[in-house]
């Protein structure tokens, strides 16, 4: 590695998952990018975040080390994501909405640990939805609420790649789907999550259908059994259709892939209920489906069935991949600018 030259790290930790990149800051090009198969899901498991803090630390020395780095050739970090949640490394509140980017630079906290060999890792809050009615006076207000961290850095990256007019929507799968409605300023309005991914594996892992499906679910995804899943769901309910992934195994030809789109179409039907409720509240003129694959693609299908006015743009996989790096890098440029 040259002399002089800008890199940071980014570290983008998830429920599930944690990816730490090695970024050069000025030509935002990717040196290297690990995946870790750890998250805050670990802490909510094991009660405390040892593991969590032992694989990120070792991921990052990993990555010096096979480049010949050492600690100080590293401008600063940029963590993103669950990692800032009270399950993560370090906890910053989540700020309100409406919400701009700036507003998330300005709610940066920066720490120095020995986890991170004191390099000064910049921590991005989350955003909550701002809510008018108390949860004390009527229980059903709980659906205004949601909370979201590390889509306000993948969603402010694409933004910065595709182009958008208006109000828009976005749809960004992972552990948990998000729908980050976004105005026509590029400000956040609000959000609003399921549980979808982690459901998908829940009960592939722990039911009778486990026989049925291997572990790495869709391996290549089939529109047509998407959809056929996602009918069943609709007309007969989806716990009749997830028990129709057996039947399927017992009576018909259909091969384990085939049977994991059928799957992901019925588990999803609940996710694609809450778009078009969403939908319902607020008129958009695009929807855009980000977040990793082969979610994304999942989506992108189920959209298309469910026809709609707004235009539908699917992000690719560089855009994807570049979302985070472009929204963190940001966030950490003008953060030293406005210093
Ligand atoms: N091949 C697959 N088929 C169906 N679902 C998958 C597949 N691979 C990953 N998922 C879902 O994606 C989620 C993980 O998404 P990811 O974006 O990697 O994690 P995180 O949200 O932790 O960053 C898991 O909850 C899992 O259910
Ligand atoms: O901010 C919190 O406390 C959350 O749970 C947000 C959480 O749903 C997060 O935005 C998404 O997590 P994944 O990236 O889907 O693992």
């Amino acid at each position: 590695m040259e002399c002089g030259e800008k890199l940071i790290i980014l570290i983008d930790s998830g429920t599930t998952n944690s990816r730490i990149r090695l970024v050069h800051e000025e030509e935002k090009e990717i040196v290297e990018v690990i995946k870790l198969p750890v998250g805050v899901r670990n802490t909510a498991i094991d009660g405390h975040n040892n593991q969590l803090k032992q694989e990120l630390s070792k991921g990052v020395k990993q990555v010096l080390a096979k480049h010949s780095l050492t600690q100080r050739e590293v401008k600063y970090i940029v963590a993103s994501g669950m990692i800032t949640s009270n399950l993560g490394l370090h906890e910053v509140p989540h700020i309100e909405s409406p919400a701009s980017l700036e507003d998330f630079i300005g709610a940066v906290q920066v720490v120095k640990a020995e986890e991170f060999l004191n390099i000064p890792c910049l921590y991005v809050p989350g955003m909550k939805n701002a809510v008018t009615d108390s949860l004390e006076e009527e229980l059903s207000v709980i659906n205004q609420y949601d909370v979201m961290r590390g889509e306000e850095v993948e969603a402010y990256g694409l933004l910065k790649q595709i182009n958008t007019e208006g109000k828009g929507l976005m749809i960004l799968p992972g552990s948990h789907t998000k729908y980050v409605l976004v105005g026509q300023n590029r400000e956040l309005l609000r959000c609003r999550s399921t549980l979808g991914g982690e459901v998908l594996k829940a009960v592939r892992d722990q039911t009778i259908i486990s026989d049925s499906l291997n572990e790495k679910l869709v391996e290549e995804v089939i529109p047509e059994y998407v959809m056929k899943g996602y009918q069943a769901a609709r007309k007969v309910g989806v716990t009749r259709s997830l028990y129709h992934i057996r039947l399927l195994h017992l009576f018909s030809k259909l091969d384990e892939n085939e049977r994991a789109n059928y799957y992901a179409g019925v588990i999803l039907s609940y996710d694609m209920e809450a778009l078009e409720q969403m939908l319902e509240e607020e008129e958009v003129s695009w929807i855009m489906v980000g977040g990793s694959d082969p979610l994304r693609s999942l989506f992108y299908h189920l959209l298309t069935h469910v026809s709609d006015s707004a235009s539908i743009v699917l992000a690719d996989d560089e855009q994807v991949e570049r979302a985070t790096v472009y929204g963190t890098l940001e966030v950490g440029q003008s953060y030293f600018v406005n210093k």
